[in-house]
């Protein structure tokens, strides 16, 4: 596995991160960075300990031995800083059963204060191809078009450092290209991007270094 870690202007740096369940190893030994502007993906087989570390990054697990930094602080999920830091979007997204499509976006643009959060989601929704289903309830969407949505929260909300557990699930060609163009355009605004992905072209197309998750062992 390459090692990025050793420079210094990474914004995310995982360092001799293990996690362990029993005698399970998740992972261990893991090394690597990710810069401002920058994707890292991380590929490798069902099981090999991929979505187990994006929760250690996002703080809803905790790893057993090693350290997480962003943007040189510890991980520390209830930290408004880092709320207004890290956006992810990482297994099924809770959604609440009568909020529209338009108003879900509304109200996580509002919980992290970004000014006009009727516009920013009007925008973002045009921006996934969900226009059409603004005033949509969850349960009559598609699952492409729910994980749609899911990206789009992320995309209303301030962020430095944006986390996709397979964002590419469910989504059709179109959907993959689109998907594609936001990420590039993630790094062109300088967001650093952390993808656990199994679309080789996805992987291809946007990272700018890959992490394979079978050399933890
Ligand atoms: N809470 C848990 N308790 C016990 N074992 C767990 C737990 N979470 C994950 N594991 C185990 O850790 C290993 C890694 O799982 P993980 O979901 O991180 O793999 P993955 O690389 O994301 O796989 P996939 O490509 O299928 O999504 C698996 O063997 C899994 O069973």
């Amino acid at each position: 596995m390459l090692d990025h870690s050793h420079h210094d202007d990474q914004f995310l740096v995982v360092r001799d991160a293990a996690r362990h369940f029993g005698e399970l190893t998740a992972f261990a030994r893991v090394n690597f960075g990710v810069a401002a502007g920058n994707c890292c993906a991380i590929i490798g087989d069902n099981g090999a300990g991929k979505s187990t570390l994006l929760q250690c990054v996002i703080g809803a697990d905790r790893l057993n031995a090693g350290s997480i930094t962003i943007d040189g602080a510890d991980v520390d999920e209830s930290s408004p800083r880092f709320r207004a830091t890290v956006a992810a979007v990482v297994g099924d997204v809770a959604t609440f059963a009568h909020l529209t499509a338009h108003e879900h976006l509304q109200l996580v643009a509002t919980a992290h204060g970004v000014p006009d959060p009727y516009a920013i989601a009007t925008a973002t929704l045009s921006d996934v191809g969900l226009a059409g289903a603004a005033d949509q309830l969850p349960v009559t969407l598609s699952s492409g078009q729910r994980r749609r949505l899911a990206l789009a929260s992320a995309f209303v909300r301030p962020r430095r450092l944006l986390v996709l557990d397979e964002p590419e699930q469910h989504l059709d060609s179109a959907g993959r290209s689109w998907l594609a163009s936001a990420l590039e355009q993630e790094k062109r605004m300088g967001t650093a991007v952390l993808l656990v992905s199994h679309d080789s072209d996805l992987v291809a197309a946007v990272a700018d270094h890959v992490v394979e998750a079978g050399t933890w062992h």
